[in-house]
């Protein structure tokens, strides 16, 4: 048994603390939103973010830091990208002991271009840094909840980071694969939500099978384009966490990316998509990111571009849609 501390108490820190407890590790999950802490101690649910599941009967959590990094040195960061900077600066002021720190988010940050392991390793004080890893896939916290049968990988520059991790969170609903390309599998999990929300948007304006799958493809070609330009390796986008991830938030109901570029899809405005969710999308402001990079890198990325005109400069749906079918025509 190993003592473990997740970071967030929204869908995704609550599902693979799930995990762990079903594991038979001691498991303190924080949160700064103390009626779900309470919910967590007590119902052993979290109805906002997973609605009618029960979770494990030693489900614990807490809304002290100070209490929660004392737990454990071996960290599960799962809160929104935007959030990434201050809980970091949190642990720099609250933390007594050094911390591995494997985080579970998917984005990029705009103007520093910042994958998430970097913005980590740039705000952790060495004093309470070990090293830091990420853990990615197709993987729907709704899913997870319900101890269904999914499949992801662990990236790390540091290899014992990789298997430890494998370790702690393999059973037999939740396998685990380590991989080497920390920048790929970080990358591949934060773009495809750009993709997502793109397949929602076509779904929303009626557009068949045809089209997502013509998405999902050439969005696996700019993924990879991009990706390797950061230093990825590209066979990591035929993985898990690049196409497994692309597969599973452009088809699934569970989607948030997919579901709120379904409603920008049938004539709403972001702000009534995002405000309908509740929940983090992603996949927004990872556009703006890679629209920034694609322009700075010089890397083609036309998908990105029409979704980038849509969400920031209110561009209309169907006229992107003639634009992307429009283009000096190529080879593939
Ligand atoms: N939900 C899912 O199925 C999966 C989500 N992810 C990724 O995990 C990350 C977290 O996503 P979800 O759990 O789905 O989000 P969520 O919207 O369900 O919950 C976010 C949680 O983070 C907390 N939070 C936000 N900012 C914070 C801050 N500054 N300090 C402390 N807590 C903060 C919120 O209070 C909330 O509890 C995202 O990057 C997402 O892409 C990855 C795989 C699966
Ligand atoms: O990354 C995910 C599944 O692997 C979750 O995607 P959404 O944020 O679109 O729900």
């Amino acid at each position: 048994m190993t003592t473990i501390t997740v970071l967030g108490t929204g869908s995704w820190g609550t599902a693979l603390a799930n995990v762990l407890l079903d594991n038979g590790h001691d498991v303190m999950m924080w949160g700064k939103t103390q009626q779900t802490v309470d919910e967590l101690n007590h119902s052993k649910t979290n109805q906002k973010y997973l609605p009618g599941i029960t979770l494990n009967e030693n489900m614990q959590a807490t809304s002290d830091l100070k209490k929660a990094l004392s737990f454990s040195d071996y960290l599960i960061m799962a809160v929104p990208t935007k959030g990434i900077r201050e809980v970091c600066q949190k642990i720099n002021r609250e933390a007594d002991s050094k911390k591995v720190i494997v985080h579970v988010s998917k984005g990029i940050e705009p103007q520093t271009f910042k994958r998430i392991s970097q913005m980590i390793e740039e705000e952790i004080h060495e004093d309470f840094f070990t090293g830091v890893g990420v853990l990615s896939g197709p993987s729907h916290a709704e899913e997870v909840a319900l101890r269904q049968p999914t499949t992801v990988a662990v990236a790390s520059d540091n290899e014992a980071i990789r298997t430890m991790t494998q370790d702690l969170f393999m059973s037999d609903y939740f396998r685990v694969y380590t991989n080497d390309d920390l920048i790929g599998v970080e990358i591949g999990g934060a773009l495809k939500n750009i993709i997502a929300l793109a397949v929602g948007i076509t779904d929303g304006l009626g557009h068949g099978d045809n089209a997502k799958a013509a998405l999902m493809t050439r969005g696996l070609a700019e993924i990879t384009r991009l990706g390797t330009k950061m230093g990825a390796d590209p066979m990591t986008f035929l993985g898990l966490a690049g196409i497994g991830d692309l597969i599973v938030t452009c088809t699934s109901v569970h989607s948030r990316n997919w579901k709120c570029g379904n409603m920008l899809g049938k004539g709403l405005s972001l702000e009534e998509a995002l405000s309908r969710m509740g929940m983090v999308v992603e996949g927004v402001r990872t556009t703006e990111a890679a629209f920034e990079m694609a322009q700075t890198y010089n890397v083609e990325m036309p998908i990105t571009e029409a979704l980038y005109g849509v969400l920031f400069n209110n561009e209309p749906l169907e006229t992107n849609v003639k634009t992307l079918m429009n283009r000096e025509k190529t080879n593939e």
